[in-house]
């Protein structure tokens, strides 16, 4: 079995097919969901560089308090769009523990209503809106502490098979 591998070409622990099953493991309503690898840049624990995005499921949705720290500035005491947009991304992808398949983003779509502040407690939440055959339609908010909304976001995710991820290593099993 191939190793699954980072960009660098090096492995990373784990291969695809263990990768693949370790999302279907059975998590309860209200526990903290499973990151998506330990090197994720948006929930890995093992990703310095990362965001240690925290997810839990929230109705049939899914919910994280998050804030982002000087790592992530882009003008003085504000997070840059992009890595806003990174934790939304990583937000959606917690959504297909429910949908029970894989997925991947096919569009990704941010309104910044108000600059997102470094160190400042945010709420995220995500949910499916609808699917079509193999594209979901994916919708979330940020909000500050107070309830005011500063980011939503929309994103379409596509449902793919292993073979995608397979194809896309360095090295593809085929
Ligand atoms: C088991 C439980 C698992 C749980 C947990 C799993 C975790 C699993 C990893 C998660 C990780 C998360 C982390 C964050 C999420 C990433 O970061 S994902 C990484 C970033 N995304 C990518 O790398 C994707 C790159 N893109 C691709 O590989 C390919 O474009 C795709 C997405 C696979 C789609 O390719 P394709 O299969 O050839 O699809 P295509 O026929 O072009 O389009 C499909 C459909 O969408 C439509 N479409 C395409 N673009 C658009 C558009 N912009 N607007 C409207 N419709 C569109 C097409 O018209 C088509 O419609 P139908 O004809 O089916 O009606």
């Amino acid at each position: 079995m191939d190793e699954f591998r980072d960009t660098a070409g090096e492995p990373v622990g784990a291969d695809i097919d263990t990768w693949v099953r370790s999302f279907t493991r059975k998590e309860s309503d209200s526990s903290e969901l499973p990151p998506h690898h330990p090197n994720c840049l948006g929930c890995g624990p093992e990703n310095p560089n990362g965001h240690f995005l925290s997810v839990r499921r929230d109705g049939d949705g899914v919910i994280a308090h998050h804030h982002f720290d000087q790592r992530h500035v882009g003008a003085p005491g504000i997070a840059h769009g992009g890595a806003v947009a990174t934790v939304m991304d990583d937000l959606f992808g917690f959504l297909l523990y429910s949908v029970g398949e894989l997925a991947v983003t096919r569009r990704l779509e941010l309104d910044y209503l108000t600059p997102v502040l470094l160190d400042n407690p945010y709420i995220l939440r995500a949910a499916v809106r609808s699917r079509e055959g193999r594209k979901l339609h994916l919708t979330s908010t940020m909000e500050d502490a107070g309830g005011r909304s500063v980011i939503t976001a929309t994103a379409l995710f596509i449902v793919v098979e292993v073979e995608h991820f397979l194809k896309s290593q360095k090295n593809p099993r085929t």
